[in-house]
């Protein structure tokens, strides 16, 4: 399927307006040819032949067809903005909804500055040539082929005159068309870029100040600038080098006219009104020939943006949000089964290795490890955020891959090491997995989540913004809002990654109280660096590099002596430090 089909595909709803619009366009012409015919008309009868009482009926006739002719743009023109609008709307949906589908592997992938770009400026270019540069194409060939028809009617010898030139105008707009269809690419491609490396700074904007990157930053801006210029500088270079050339041969029709039509009248074969005619007719072979240009520069702009939103639109997850056979809730059993994973782009380096286990609902499993020993990437294939490379991951009994995504996800709950928070109420942030929850039940997991009492304190208790462009929150703070919204769902499994990782240990006692409560039902896991968050839990799973090294509950851990035990040794350590040497026993 090429461009034209594809966007096709998305015009034909509204297939009767366009033709409707077409219809009109042609009409329309019948009014932009009768001017010119006209004024010949007053040349000839009413000055030549001096038949004064012409001369208003045909200025009327003039005034009327100019009044019908700008009506009846006007009418196109808004039906085919119409069409354009609404597909460029089905599109936006359908990008959007892709976006949706698409899981961790293409986000990690692909930068959130390009994919904005496509939602805004490529867009924005397949509205523009539906809405613009289609009517523009059909009036300049049909202004043109009708022009033609009616100078040959007029004088066949100076209209071939005339004609002779357009096969010269042709090539130059093939050359131009194939010049400027890979500087559009380049210039979408350096847009996406710069719009990239903007989205990155003013996300990491505390970040650059924080290290007085500034210049830096302006530097890096710069390059990337300077890039986006250079390109729209080379798509200027390639229509400076054509268009006046298209522009020259268009001029040269008024001096083929001016000569030819100037000795035919001087030897008696044309009449002045004629060459009038002629002359009036000049801006309709005109205008194509200069439109030209600019309608290429306009038509490989929607080529090269319909190559980056197709390539979008194409792309297909690798885990599939469609419905499978399992359709029962899930009561929490998890088994890993020799689990092996590696991420696609890096295939030779295992994240985790031959990893098993099984855990019963209402178990707690803690997961601890030394960063980057997979303790994340673990969790993440419980939810399918990604699946095994090997091996199995069992959901009750079944493998994970056979329940329905979307199922599987309603109930498991994952408060994620990267918090984030909408900008939104946080009423509406803690619902937002659960609904149409009332106030009660959103107080309620807020207080197990120990962020009740911060929350009433605030200015508009739970209708204060938070998120970006609402009050800010400590660290703290929002992992306690993250976890009262994943304790609303109600899972069958509940995640915490390393949740409790910025409220102080009297806090996380408080909240681990509450959770044990409400979790006996659930199967939890827990990853965390601290002995502290893990050694209350059925069992406990210690990863290095991607290998669980050591299984146990925290008093067979200790009682073993290997990696658990110099991990709780240390932090023992510290606890006595902290406390003038209080002893903690295991
Ligand atoms: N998207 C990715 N592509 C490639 N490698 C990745 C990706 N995400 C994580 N990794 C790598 O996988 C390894 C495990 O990462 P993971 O986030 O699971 O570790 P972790 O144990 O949770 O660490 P931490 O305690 O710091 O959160 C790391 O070496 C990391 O570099």
């Amino acid at each position: 399927m090429n461009n034209y089909q594809w966007i096709w595909s998305y015009v034909k709803k509204n297939k009767k307006k366009v033709i409707t619009a077409t219809l009109i366009l042609l009409a329309n012409s019948f009014f932009v040819v009768i001017i010119p015919i006209l004024s010949g008309r007053l040349i000839d009868e009413v000055i030549e032949n001096n038949q004064v009482q012409l001369l208003v009926p045909i200025l009327l006739a003039m005034v009327g067809a100019t009044l019908i002719r700008t009506v009846t743009r006007y009418i196109y023109q808004l039906l085919y903005e119409k069409v354009g609008q609404d597909a460029q709307f089905d599109i936006r949906q359908d990008m959007y909804k892709k976006l949706q589908e698409l899981d961790f592997d293409f986000f990690n992938h692909n930068r959130v500055g390009d994919i904005m770009a496509r939602m805004t400026g490529d867009m924005d270019a397949i509205r523009h040539f539906v809405s613009w540069v289609c009517y523009n194409i059909a009036e300049c060939v049909v202004w043109f082929v009708v022009a033609i028809i009616v100078m040959m009617n007029i004088d066949w010898k100076l209209t071939l005159g005339l004609v002779a030139v357009t096969p010269i105008i042709f090539i130059f707009t093939q050359k131009m068309s194939r010049a400027a269809h890979p500087v559009f690419l380049e210039i979408r491609e350096s847009f996406s870029r710069l719009n990239s490396m903007v989205e990155e700074n003013i996300s990491g904007n505390r970040v650059v100040k924080a290290f007085s990157r500034e210049e830096y930053e302006i530097e890096k801006f710069n390059h990337f600038n300077n890039d986006y210029q250079k390109r729209n500088l080379d798509s200027a270079n390639v229509s400076k080098k054509y268009l006046p050339w298209l522009d020259g041969f268009a001029g040269m029709l008024a001096v083929i006219t001016l000569l030819l039509g100037g000795l035919f009248v001087i030897q008696g074969s044309m009449t002045i009104g004629d060459l009038v005619a002629f002359n009036g007719f000049m801006w309709l072979l005109n205008m194509p020939m200069r439109m030209s240009g600019w309608l290429i520069n306009d038509v490989q702009r929607f080529n090269a943006s319909c190559v980056k939103i197709r390539n979008l639109l194409k792309t297909e997850p690798q885990i599939r949000v469609e419905e499978r056979k399992q359709t029962k809730k899930i009561s929490g059993y998890v088994t890993f089964k020799n689990v092996s994973f590696a991420f696609s782009d890096d295939p030779e380096t295992q994240i985790l290795k031959n990893v098993s286990f099984a855990v019963r609902p209402g178990q707690t499993v803690g997961i601890l490890g030394e960063t980057g020993s997979g303790k994340s990437t673990l969790v993440n294939l419980i939810a399918r955020f990604y699946d095994p490379t090997e091996g199995e991951v069992l959901i009750d009994h079944v493998n994970a891959k056979e329940w329905p995504v979307r199922k599987l996800r309603n109930q498991i709950s994952m408060v994620m090491q990267d918090i984030f928070l909408f900008s939104n109420t946080i009423e509406e942030n803690i619902s937002f997995g659960k609904p149409f929850l009332n106030i009660e039940q959103i107080q309620r997991v807020a207080a197990i989540a120990d962020a009740h009492n911060f929350i009433v304190r605030m200015p508009e208790g739970y209708n204060t913004i938070v998120g970006e462009r609402g009050v800010g929150l400590s660290g703290g703070q929002k992992q306690r809002i993250s976890l009262a919204r994943a304790l609303a769902k109600d899972p069958s499994i509940l995640i915490l990654d390393d949740t409790t990782s910025a409220v102080d240990m009297e806090t996380e006692s408080k909240i681990q109280k509450e959770l044990n409560q409400l979790t006996e039902d659930k199967t939890t896991f827990i990853i965390a660096h601290r002995i502290s968050s893990v050694r209350d839990a059925d069992f406990i799973l210690v990863l290095d590099k991607g290998e669980v090294k050591e299984q146990g509950t925290h008093m067979e851990l200790v009682a073993k002596k290997g990696l658990y035990y110099d991990v709780y040794k240390r932090q023992l350590g510290l606890v006595e430090q902290e406390e003038g040497g209080a002893t903690i026993g295991p």
